[in-house]
């Protein structure tokens, strides 16, 4: 099995990354773990609670569980993925069966901040774009996808997002063996890492 670990701040284009190297692989051979299944539980939270939580710190993440169901999927077990919800900021008490595949990647803003989960990657790859293009770029995406308006989405990035950002994320960096910048499309990276993950197949 070969693991890639996908990291980047919000709104790189992580997800677009792993959906473009899906398109180009056969199907069938790629697993994905999300890092935002992994949130941890706040069903012990009320909704007022919840939304008070810094979900851009690593203490917010179940790194435990991403590595206990990492080392099942690479001893050939499948495992149940959480479902998380933006909207109620909790689990939804729901599971995706996740099977072992060829490769397995794992996407996430803060996956290469653990070092135990880091050490589990063949591959680090770190997507990178400007902050002004991300802070854009999430804008839209939270009001059009995740129930957010104007006020929450700043709020959320001057106080919480930016900070944990520049302290947490962007150190991550340094462990990359891949670095994609996505200020505009970039269809070579994309070719580059196909090859590689060929390569290594
Ligand atoms: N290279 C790019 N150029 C322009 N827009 C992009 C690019 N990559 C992603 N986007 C857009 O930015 C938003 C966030 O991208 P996404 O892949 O969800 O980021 P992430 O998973 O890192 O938070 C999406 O609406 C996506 O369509
Ligand atoms: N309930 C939640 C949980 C997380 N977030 C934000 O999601 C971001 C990470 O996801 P990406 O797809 O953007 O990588 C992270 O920056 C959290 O602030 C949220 O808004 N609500």
């Amino acid at each position: 099995m070969l693991i890639i670990g996908i990291a980047g701040g919000t709104g790189c284009g992580k997800t677009t990354v792993v959906n473009q190297i899906l398109n180009e692989l056969p199907e069938g051979e790629v697993g994905i773990l999300w890092q935002d299944s992994y949130y941890k539980d706040t069903s012990h939270l009320s909704y007022d609670e919840r939304i008070k939580i810094n979900f851009d710190h690593p203490r917010s993440i179940d790194f435990d569980l991403i590595v206990a169901h990492l080392k099942d999927l690479k001893n050939n077990k499948p495992i149940e993925q959480p479902v998380y919800s933006f909207v109620k900021h909790n689990r939804t008490g729901d599971a995706i069966l996740t099977h072992p595949r060829k490769v397995m990647i794992v996407e996430g803003i803060l996956i290469l901040a653990n070092p135990e989960l880091r050490d589990m990657f063949d591959i680090k790859i770190f997507v990178h774009a400007d902050s002004d293009e991300r802070l854009i770029r999430r804008l839209k995406r939270d009001i059009k996808e995740r129930g957010r308006d104007l006020d929450e989405v700043l709020n959320r990035y001057q106080t919480t997002l930016k900070p944990m950002h520049n302290q947490f994320i962007e150190p991550t960096k340094e462990y990359a063996d891949i670095i994609i910048p996505t200020n505009k499309h970039n269809t070579v990276a994309i070719d580059i890492v196909r090859t590689i993950i060929n390569d290594k197949l």
